[in-house]
């Protein structure tokens, strides 16, 4: 079974664009959870545009799914926060500073060896730890030495090219899949994949153990509701 985790990034933009607690974020996470998603995402921003630190600590405190927050390593504030609230899984993902949203993974060649200092920190702390890299080959091989539980396969070329034909835009992720598989690396993936292109990359990735999902969802949400919402992206999945 694939794992569904809600990415509620845009809950926070929506709240944080009028300055007082409407929509509620927390109450939107539990919601989540109480409409079938099997765990929460984070994004917090070092200019915390959407997802606040004090977020972080109050999901901490009541989620009862698995807790994945994902941020860029390198900011020491972000590691604070994440050894501090201890989620089930961190997801290291190399951000430039005003970034608009994630768009590369990791070069794990050039910066293996801070990764590999980087995903200690957070295993000592009993953290499961993901890296976000691009579907590969040598970013995926080179993943394997790092000391990583998990890759997330960054799936935006994969969603801009489905509609131009899915079997092409899916094999990259394929033959990145079996490397990690055969390294003995988990699989999660992320990034623009909605309630089109989810099933397909679902059904035909090996070894797929979670997705997290948030623009798209929430952006369908405001059609469908959150609960149909959700139980119409857990379908694509089972
Ligand atoms: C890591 C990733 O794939 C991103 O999709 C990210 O989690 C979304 O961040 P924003 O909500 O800030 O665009
Ligand atoms: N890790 C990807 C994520 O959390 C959500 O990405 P998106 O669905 O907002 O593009």
């Amino acid at each position: 079974m694939v794992r569904l985790s809600v990415n509620i990034n845009k809950i926070a933009t929506l709240r944080n664009s009028r300055g007082g607690n409407n929509p509620d974020l927390i109450k939107v996470a539990l919601d989540c959870e109480r409409f079938g998603a099997q765990g929460i995402t984070v994004h917090p921003r070092p200019d915390e545009r959407h997802i606040r630190y004090d977020d972080v600590r109050v999901l901490k405190e009541v989620l009862a799914t698995e807790f994945n927050i994902e941020g860029n390593s390198r900011e020491r504030k972000f590691v604070d926060l994440v050894l501090a609230n201890k989620p089930a899984q961190v997801t290291l993902v190399p951000d430039e500073l005003g970034q608009i949203t994630s768009n590369h993974g990791w070069d794990t060649v050039v910066h293996q060896e801070y990764l590999k200092d980087a995903i200690a920190e957070f295993k000592e702390a009993g953290i499961r730890v993901s890296i976000f890299v691009d579907a590969v080959p040598k970013m995926v091989e080179a993943a394997a030495t790092t000391g990583t539980d998990r890759i997330e396969l960054y799936t935006e070329n994969y969603a801009r090219h489905y509609h131009k034909g899915k079997e092409l835009a899916i094999a990259p992720y394929i033959e990145t899949a079996n490397i990690a598989n055969s390294a003995g690396l988990g699989i999660n993936a992320g990034h623009d994949l909605d309630l089109q292109n989810l099933a397909f990359f679902g059904a035909n990735l090996p070894g797929l153990l979670e997705v997290s999902i948030g623009h798209a969802l929430i952006s369908d949400a405001l059609y469908y509701g959150l609960e149909s919402t959700i139980k119409q992206y857990l379908k694509q999945l089972n």
